[in-house]
């Protein structure tokens, strides 16, 4: 197993991320606990800047805050220069509160209501990713109600089959999101938004999916974006500004993964793109992208406390920890795999293999299948690595579990950026019927 980042074991033989003991954070904060190694998500979002940079390309590097947003993560990505994805009123909320320059931030979703359109529009936010035609007319309306116009990007879907998990597959052309590029409906929707005089379409997006290990996808869906922009250019005079290839670079989460580096997913984007556009003897236009898993997934880990276990003889032994699918769902809902260590025993050798159960009342809740580890008990922490990108923002209250705290971690200091749910969090909302029930 490799470390990510700035994680090591320290001299107690304790794991420690950023300069900070693990094991004493367990202490401090509780379980189950994110914490997060800021050098690299710092790094991550570096190393896809300076691509760009170096190849002398105006780009936009936006992080896909779905991925994890918090009011902290989303100053994190404001100090890093980065731009914003946004999916919901939520987010944008989240991204205000967090005082994120409005400029910055792209607006997605594939059934943004009126009052996110509004809102969005209000604040001035720098780009809405147009999905639908219902969509565009809404924005017609809300543009023209509030005598504002505002700047778009037109999602399309290209056609393509990325290699990923089902569930995650977003640019084949049976998919919830986007118009179809070959069926007409990208060629319609361009032509009713330039039309409309109300929405300045800087060009196109697409998102071919998530966690996925190759360049082909990508440059497949660049050649026939280019192919339609040849087309409207003759047709309706349109030149693109903007060329949005969306997120989806995968990231090492156990040794089966075998992700190449962030710059090589941009060094041949960026090739393709200028290829097409000479090809078709086009402006170079801005590349945007729009990182979500790789820039905070393997910055994060969770720390759990291990509590009881089951030994089926000659079958397999379930070791239970303080959390599960309400604080990480992946691996009920992709398989998604993991790897783990015990934090306050990291150089003690494996002597079973357990299988890491949640304390949720599913039996689907299981965290890892088949994990080498020493016998453990009660007095360890179980760390497990890369739960940085969909974790918490999946966390959910099943069973009425509390959400963990987060906490991030650099130059040996720790910052607390969520609070610990508590059970009086959870009832806030609650109506009750009556004063209280008789005993
Ligand atoms: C439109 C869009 N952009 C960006 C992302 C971020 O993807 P990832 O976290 O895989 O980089 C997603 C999620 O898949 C998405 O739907
Ligand atoms: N949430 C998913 C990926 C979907 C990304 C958003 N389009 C995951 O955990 O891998």
């Amino acid at each position: 197993m490799q470390f990510h980042g700035t994680a090591k074991t320290n001299k107690l033989g304790h794991l420690e991320i950023g300069g900070v003991d693990t094991v004493q954070l367990a202490e401090k904060y509780g379980t189950p606990l994110y914490i997060y190694d800021v050098a690299l998500i710092r790094d991550r979002a570096r190393a896809f800047k300076r691509t760009f940079e170096n190849a002398g390309i105006t780009a936009q590097v936006a992080y896909a805050s779905k991925a994890f947003s918090t009011v902290a993560m989303v100053q994190l990505a404001a100090e890093e220069h980065l731009s914003l994805d946004v999916v919901s009123g939520g987010e944008l909320y989240t991204a205000l509160t967090a005082g994120f320059p409005m400029e910055k931030i792209h607006f997605h979703g594939n059934n943004k209501s009126y009052e996110e359109l509004v809102m969005a529009i209000e604040h001035n936010i720098g780009c809405i990713v147009v999905d639908n035609f219902y969509e565009l007319e809404m924005l017609k309306e809300v543009c023209k109600e509030k005598n504002k116009t505002t700047k778009i990007l037109l999602r399309v879907t290209p056609g393509i089959e990325a290699h990923t998990h089902d569930y995650i597959l977003t640019g084949q052309e049976d998919s919830k999101f986007g118009f179809d590029l070959q069926n007409g409906q990208a060629d319609e929707a361009m032509r009713l938004a330039l039309e409309a005089n109300l929405m300045e379409v800087l060009g196109l997006h697409c998102h071919i999916g998530s966690q996925i290990f190759e360049t082909t996808g990508f440059i497949l869906a660049t050649q026939k974006i280019f192919e339609k922009l040849q087309q409207w250019k003759k047709d309706m005079s349109f030149e693109s500004t903007v060329l949005n290839l969306g997120g989806g670079f995968g990231i090492r989460y156990t040794d089966e993964d075998d992700p190449i580096p962030a710059a090589q997913y941009v060094e041949e984007i960026i090739a393709e793109v200028k290829k097409q556009a000479s090809l078709y003897s086009m402006k170079l236009p801005e590349i945007w992208i729009e990182p979500g898993r790789s820039l905070v997934g393997d910055a994060g880990t969770t720390l759990y406390r291990i509590g009881s276990s089951k030994d089926i003889p000659n079958v397999r032994k379930y070791v239970a920890i303080d959390g599960g699918m309400s604080d990480n769902i992946r691996p009920a809902l992709y398989q998604a795999k993991y790897e783990a260590v015990l934090a306050n025993r990291v150089l003690d050798q494996p002597e079973e293999t357990v299988s890491i159960a949640g304390k949720c009342c599913e039996s689907g809740d299981m965290l890892i299948w088949d994990l080498p580890l020493p016998k453990s008990g009660s007095q360890d922490v179980l760390a497990v690595f890369c739960t940085g990108a969909y974790g918490y923002s999946m966390s959910n209250n099943y069973n009425r579990i509390p959400r963990p705290a987060v906490v991030f971690l650099e130059d040996s200091k720790e910052t607390l950026i969520v609070r610990r749910e508590t059970y009086e969090d959870m009832v806030k909302l609650d109506l009750p019927l009556k004063e209280k029930v008789k005993s």
